[in-house]
């Protein structure tokens, strides 16, 4: 790299240089000299490989072919039992090992010709009289990673390089290595990775993430919708922010909201979020989860009704927030609402009566506009993404486009330059529902996904799971004994937390299972108007006059503290 970095006149002149005659000895000498350098930087470069083959080597010398054979039936048998006793670290080793192998095999052995015909490389004149030939500098391979679906290459630039240009080779080095598709990424300043993506994980539907199990969602700011395509989960950031999914009919839009409404159903049922669900289409999309949303209007008067709602809940969070905090954290008395429009179109452009019209579009703009800090979200899908149907598009931080009939929509949801960057979403096969691109304000190129399908089993299975008791009917899984000392495990503290936003008492001397601990208010006996499958048809309620619209989560895994004595 000294070299060229500009220091040196360029192109030297041809010139003849003079000739020196020396002994042919000293050219021997000179030749091993060179030799013996190359193999030391061999080692030096590869000492696991070096090492690997001189023992292989001393080892077949010692016990022959048998012996060698011996040796490989062995390193099966381990590789079996570690696979059986630890998947992971196994899966670790085994990719490590094969990423090795396909950059000595595949990648270090192509790279010089690739980046020399593609423009890559540089070459500095050096000829003379005698001879014409160049000298020429080759972008060094820094780092290696290797997955089931992508190998990616960390390459420091040359000088003069740029990401871009790089970029503008991605599809001939692509079809140097035979890979599906080529991206560039840019790393720090001077380097990039190079993915090369071998298998297609989205050819196929993607089954729902595990929402409600120990991998889980660990918060609203990594909701699970689908997989990327470097094989890794798509986790879609809510709190703090808007969504838009763009698509064609048939592209899978309902997909990527349903997949967002079963990963909220967790947080549904404790409390932190509440589904506030638009359905201009007649209701039909989304009626199956009624159940679990807070509010659904599928009819323009009451979605207007909503919308002024949410705008008021906006304005009043908006006004307690001054001053506290920038962001609003959702609690159980205070939760993240999530406002949710499946053809947000149908309340912008093709709505008729104008007075609704301007009333649809006043809320909706405030709610985009001002809605991210005080904890009102939108969600909202879109066929037709063009300005004159869509006019707060550019409102929306996270903007998806699944397959759109024309390119120029691309840059449209996704922001100027994505179309050039890879994001070919006009080029998504019909049958590849749910697959499209997501881009994120400032972070970085869009990524490719496909949401995962809910089919309606699912979907049943998630509102039964996490639907909440009609407003106004606190439920307690077992009776409670009043005034009572209890033994054993803590109370859940989603319960605490409910009693104390209401104003309801709050419980002493929690914590420690060895310690006793008293619940201090009055209960009666009452119905539970609606409870989950499973709950007792009747339970206790605090005994109050108050109104109270929170309710309990699942309190099976707390043991039986609530028997009667
Ligand atoms: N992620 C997915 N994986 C596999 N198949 C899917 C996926 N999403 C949707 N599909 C299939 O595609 C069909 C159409 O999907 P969906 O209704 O979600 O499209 P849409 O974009 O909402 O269409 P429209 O705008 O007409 O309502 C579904 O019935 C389903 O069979």
């Amino acid at each position: 790299m000294r070299r060229i970095n500009g220091d040196r006149r360029f192109p030297s002149l041809p010139a003849r240089h003079d000739k020196i005659r020396i002994p042919l000895w000293w050219v021997v000498v000179g030749m091993l000299g060179r030799l013996a350098g190359r193999c030391l930087l061999v080692v030096l470069r590869h000492p696991v490989a070096v090492g690997a083959l001189v023992i292989l080597t001393a080892f077949y010398r010692q016990t022959g072919l048998l012996g060698l054979g011996a040796l490989a039936a062995f390193v099966v048998l381990v590789s079996g039992a570690w696979r059986l006793a630890h998947r992971a670290s196994f899966d670790r080793a085994a990719w490590w090992t094969w990423g090795r192998l396909r950059l000595v095999a595949v990648y270090r052995r192509k790279w010089r010709p690739a980046t020399l015909h593609c423009g890559l490389a540089i070459q500095i004149p050096a000829s003379n009289a005698e001879t014409v030939s160049f000298d020429e500098y080759f972008p060094r391979i820094r780092g290696f990673r290797a997955s089931v679906a992508v190998e990616s290459l960390r390459v420091e630039l040359l000088p003069g390089q740029t990401p871009e240009q790089w970029a503008e080779q991605a599809e001939a080095l692509r079809h140097v290595y035979r890979a599906r598709a080529c991206r560039v990424r840019c790393d720090q300043v001077g380097f990039i990775w190079l993915d090369f993506y071998r298998r297609d994980p989205l050819d196929r539907p993607v089954p729902p993430a595990d929402v409600d199990g120990p991998d889980g969602p660990d918060g609203l700011d990594h909701l699970p919708i689908g997989r990327r395509e470097d094989g890794g989960p798509w986790l879609l950031p809510l709190r703090g922010s808007h969504v838009l999914v763009a698509g064609a009919t048939g592209s899978g839009k309902g997909s990527v909201l349903w997949s967002l409404i079963r990963a909220l159903g967790p947080a549904v049922a404790a409390g932190l979020v509440e589904l506030w669900v638009c359905d201009p289409k007649g209701g039909m999309e989304m009626a199956a989860g009624a159940r679990l949303f807070a509010r659904f209007a599928y009819d323009l008067p009451s979605i207007a009704d909503l919308l002024d709602d949410a705008v008021a809940r906006m304005q009043s969070r908006a006004d307690g927030l001054r001053g506290v905090a920038r962001l609003h954290t959702p609690t159980v008395g205070d939760p993240l609402i999530v406002v949710l429009v499946d053809e947000i179109a149908a309340l912008t452009a093709y709505v008729t009566d104008r007075d609704l019209k301007r009333r649809l579009s006043a809320s909706l703009g405030l709610l985009l506009s001002q809605g991210r800090a005080p904890g009102v979200v939108v969600v909202a899908a879109v066929q037709d993404p063009r300005k004159e149907t869509l006019p707060f598009r550019d409102l929306f931080p996270v903007r998806v486009a699944l397959r759109l009939v024309e390119a120029e929509q691309v840059d449209l949801v996704l922001g100027a330059g994505a179309h050039d960057k890879g994001a070919r979403c006009q080029d998504i096969p019909p049958n590849l529902q749910g697959t499209g691109y997501v881009a994120e304000d400032g972070g970085g190129d869009p990524v490719r996904v496909r949401a995962s399908w809910p089919d309606d089993a699912e979907i049943r299975r998630t509102i039964d799971r996490y639907s909440a008791p009609a407003a106004g009917a606190l439920a307690v899984l077992r009776p409670v004994p009043p005034r009572l000392e209890l033994p054993g495990p803590t109370i859940a503290p989603e319960i605490a937390d409910i009693l104390r936003a209401r104003g309801m008492g709050h419980l002493l001397g929690l914590d420690g299972p060895a310690r006793r601990r008293r619940v201090a208010w009055p209960w009666r006996k009452a119905e539970v108007p609606r409870s989950r499958p499973g709950w007792p048809a009747a339970g206790w309620v605090p005994d109050t006059d108050r109104p109270v619209d929170g309710w309990v989560p699942d309190l099976a895994e707390y043991g039986d503290p609530w028997a009667e004595k």
